[in-house]
């Protein structure tokens, strides 16, 4: 079979640059590149169609075709919205460019892909165009839906107006809407995401109307080649490099100690202010560890404050200032860890310590972190908003801690528990691995892909080319005030669901 991902923010090169290292370089990245390895091994060619960029400053995504190494998954890189590297909310107004480049490049290839899979908003309208140009079904993978992020972004108080002109609400969420309804098949990484993501008030009417929108459940993989728990070599330089950090920013007499580990992206979402609130108004888990933060590759804060964006500096500058309202300086360390390899092995040592992972989001659609810190043998601490209820419970089984990341006493309990008993910390440290083991695989989610794309299609054959995609996101831009308004009266009136 012949596979397309439709992915167009344009950040896929072999060398997996700057993963983290920007907001929009992040899980759907790992999601997607080992979801098509699967694909590879499994022996369906596939081609990830992503962005053309040709800036100076982002120069590994300037070839226009490229091969992952040891694979046969070939990167296509298509020119849209002309060469200047743009974050991933300016790319809506030139998604029919990227559509009709993948069209023309398959025309010139003289076929059609057997299966589409999208990834996030962006992808999603894509595919839709790309349907009603071709008659190709898609399949819809959202990764992150704008309500979430929305919902939580307002509950910290800040304006529609001002979210929506800062990440373009209104014509993402009129992107997933189209997205959503006229997929072949939503794939959904947890159940949670379908009842609950999807189910959204911003997004339920669509499952009124189109009845029977197949979801199908396919949970995401690690990968084990990396994320485990045996020692590997290169184990000890990153263990040394931590060990510098811990010289450098932490007190003498609690260098020994174990340590509660943060990783992920400089989001507002990620809510790693929550967490280092949570540890310091929590005197006795300060007593007993310190606190790691594996964010955005910042290494010494002050230092590195102007290589970052607006959004992360002013997260950084929270940080900062919680540091000094709470005095932790001397139990808290940052650390910059350059890829995948030195994240397992900073898991690796976490656990060695009997140390804790963290994941505070406001809200967390699934978490790759979670499953991979899991696969290294530490146990979790994890925001009760979102996947995390579906990796961490199954029946009345659980497999680490889910805690609401609000309530900065329940993080700090969380965690302290953790540390303080030892047979609690044994039995999620295992576990999580074997969570781990027998759920998230990366073969078992491309099968699942592959299997339920043969299937749907054959389903939907017939009426393949019936889909409704709205004018404004064809090329002709007429017509989209009203729907666009009656979207933005809809958002800025949400409330959390939660609350
Ligand atoms: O120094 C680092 C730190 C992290 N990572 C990787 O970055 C990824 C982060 O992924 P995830 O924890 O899933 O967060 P997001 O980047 O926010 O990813 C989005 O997309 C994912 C895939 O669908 C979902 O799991 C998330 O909930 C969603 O927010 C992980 O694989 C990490 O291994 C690195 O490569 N280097
Ligand atoms: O914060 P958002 O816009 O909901 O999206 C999550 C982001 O995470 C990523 O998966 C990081 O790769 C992007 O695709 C997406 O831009």
């Amino acid at each position: 079979m012949h596979i397309a991902c439709f992915n167009p923010q344009g950040n896929f090169d072999q060398h997996d640059s700057y993963w983290t290292q920007h907001p929009d370089f992040g899980g759907q990245l790992v999601y997607v590149k080992e979801l098509a390895f699967a694909f590879d091994r499994l022996g369906h060619e596939t081609i990830i169609f992503t962005r053309r960029i040709e800036d100076e400053d982002w120069p590994e995504f300037q070839q226009p075709e490229e091969v992952y190494a040891g694979t046969n998954v070939r990167i296509v890189r298509i020119s849209f919205g002309g060469k200047a590297f743009l974050p991933k909310e300016q790319l809506w107004p030139f998604l029919y460019e990227y559509v009709e480049g993948i069209r023309q490049w398959y025309h010139q290839a003289g076929y059609l892909p057997d299966a589409v899979t999208t990834h996030y908003g962006d992808g999603g309208i894509s595919g839709a165009i790309f349907q009603q140009l071709t008659g190709v079904p898609y399949t819809f993978t959202a990764h992150s839906l704008g309500a979430q992020k929305l919902e939580k972004l307002m509950g910290t108080g800040v304006s529609y107006e001002s979210l929506d002109q800062q990440y373009q609400f209104t014509t993402r969420l009129a992107a997933e809407r189209t997205a959503i309804s006229q997929a072949m098949i939503r794939f959904v990484s947890t159940q949670q995401e379908k009842e609950q993501q999807y189910f959204h008030t911003l997004y339920r009417d669509l499952f009124n109307q189109h009845k029977k929108l197949p979801f199908i459940v396919v949970p995401p993989g690690v990968n084990q080649d990396i994320f485990n728990d045996k020692p590997q070599t290169h184990d000890q330089a990153v263990t040394e490099s931590i060990q510098q950090v811990l010289r450098r920013d932490v007190a003498k007499e609690r260098q020994h100690l174990p340590w509660v580990i943060a990783s992920s992206r400089l989001d507002p979402k990620k809510n790693v202010t929550g967490l280092v609130k949570a540890y310091g108004e929590h005197s006795q888990l300060q007593e007993c560890c310190n606190l790691i933060l594996a964010v955005r590759g910042i290494d010494d804060p002050q230092a590195d404050m102007h290589r970052l964006k607006n959004e992360e500096q002013q997260q950084l500058a929270s940080i900062l200032e919680l540091i000094q309202t709470y005095q932790l300086a001397g139990k808290i360390g940052f650390v910059n860890l350059s890829g995948q390899q030195q994240l397992a092995a900073a898991y690796r040592e976490t656990a060695r310590r009997r140390g804790v992972f963290a994941l505070t989001s406001l809200y967390e659609p699934f978490g790759l972190a979670t499953i991979e810190a899991m696969a290294c043998g530490v146990p979790v601490v994890v925001t009760a908003n979102g996947g995390g209820q579906d990796i961490l419970k199954k029946g009345n089984e659980s497999f680490g801690l889910l805690v609401d990341p609000q309530q900065s006493a329940a993080i700090a309990e969380g965690i302290f528990s953790l540390m303080k008993d030892h047979v609690l910390w044994n039995t999620y440290h295992q576990k999580g691995l074997e969570r781990v083991r027998s759920t998230f695989t990366w073969n078992a989610a491309a099968d699942a892909y592959v299997k339920e794309m043969l299937k749907w299609k054959k389903k939907v054959q017939d009426k393949a080319c019936q889909i409704n995609v709205p004018d404004y996101f064809m090329k002709h831009e007429s017509q989209h005030e009203d729907e666009f308004e009656s979207i933005r009266a809809r958002a800025a009136g949400i409330k959390s669901e939660h609350e």
